[in-house]
């Protein structure tokens, strides 16, 4: 029995459009609301939310057998955090701030077993395997983790290409936000300057072997992300769904 069918990055290699959504709470319990929702993609978020490897780990066991593939993304990419998380049974990684084809490769390499990479080899006791249930997770794990990259930084941007020609990354995912306040427009992801950066840089993602990815919460500029080319769209965040539905429930009583 090899190891689990990562559905999600079958569905980026076949071109397919995934939408995905923001998991902020940090619970398994929110998480598992989402899931009924029946988004492709839930970014169990480790970099802006209070998520620690058990929270993580809860989430995925949560998202077990659901439609929603859990997107784990780290505060950074480096390989110890990398085996953790994949230990526990992460089959999908999302990492921010990639700006270099070198960080990239390393990040790849973190992700693999040897002879492709460096992951340690501690399956036997590692959820990832089911505690050993999948005798030939070793053997058949490099192939199911889909590694996407956070390019949200005007050196980024600029080494796009050369990350692009990285084998082993699956999809590049544009950080509207960070990318707006490192371009000098903080919070002003709208504006045309970054506009126009992140249109190029998805049409660029788009036109390589990888799959294109993206957040935003207004569905018009999601639409448009889109059209220009996204195919794994985050279209909401949870935390900020629900901060707006308590605070226009109350403008309704209290005005
Ligand atoms: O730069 C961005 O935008 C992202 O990477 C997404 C944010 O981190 C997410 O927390 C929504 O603001």
């Amino acid at each position: 029995m090899p190891a689990p069918q990562n559905t999600f990055k079958a569905a980026l290699k076949r071109g397919d459009m995934q939408y995905g959504c923001w998991a902020g709470f940090a619970d398994p319990y929110a998480t598992e609301i989402l899931a009924t929702a029946n988004f492709d993609w839930l970014v169990i978020d480790g970099e802006h939310a209070p998520n620690d490897l058990r929270t993580i780990m809860h989430q995925l066991q949560i998202l077990d057998g659901k439609h929603s593939e859990g997107v784990v993304r780290l505060p950074i990419g480096n390989d110890w955090l990398i085996k953790q998380a994949l230990d526990v049974g992460a089959q999908t990684l999302l990492i921010p701030m990639v700006e270099t084809a070198e960080q990239a490769r390393d990040l790849v390499r973190a992700c693999r077993y040897p002879p492709e990479g460096i992951r340690g080899s501690g399956a036997a006791l590692a959820r990832a395997s089911r505690f050993s249930d999948i005798p030939d997770y070793i053997q058949t794990a490099n192939d199911q983790i889909c590694l996407l990259v956070q390019v949200e930084t005007r050196k980024g941007v600029e080494n796009l290409d050369a990350i692009l020609d990285v084998d082993g990354v699956d999809g590049v995912f544009i950080g509207p936000s960070d990318l707006a306040a490192d371009l000098g427009y903080p919070g002003q992801s709208g504006h045309e300057a970054v506009r126009n950066v992140i249109k190029d840089g998805i049409a660029a993602i788009a036109a390589s072997d990888k799959a294109a990815g993206i957040l935003a919460v207004d569905h018009g500029v999601a639409a448009e992300y889109r059209d220009w080319g996204a195919q794994f769209l985050a279209v909401g965040i949870d935390v900020v769904m629900l901060a707006k539905a308590a605070r226009d429930t109350m403008a309704q009583w209290k005005g």
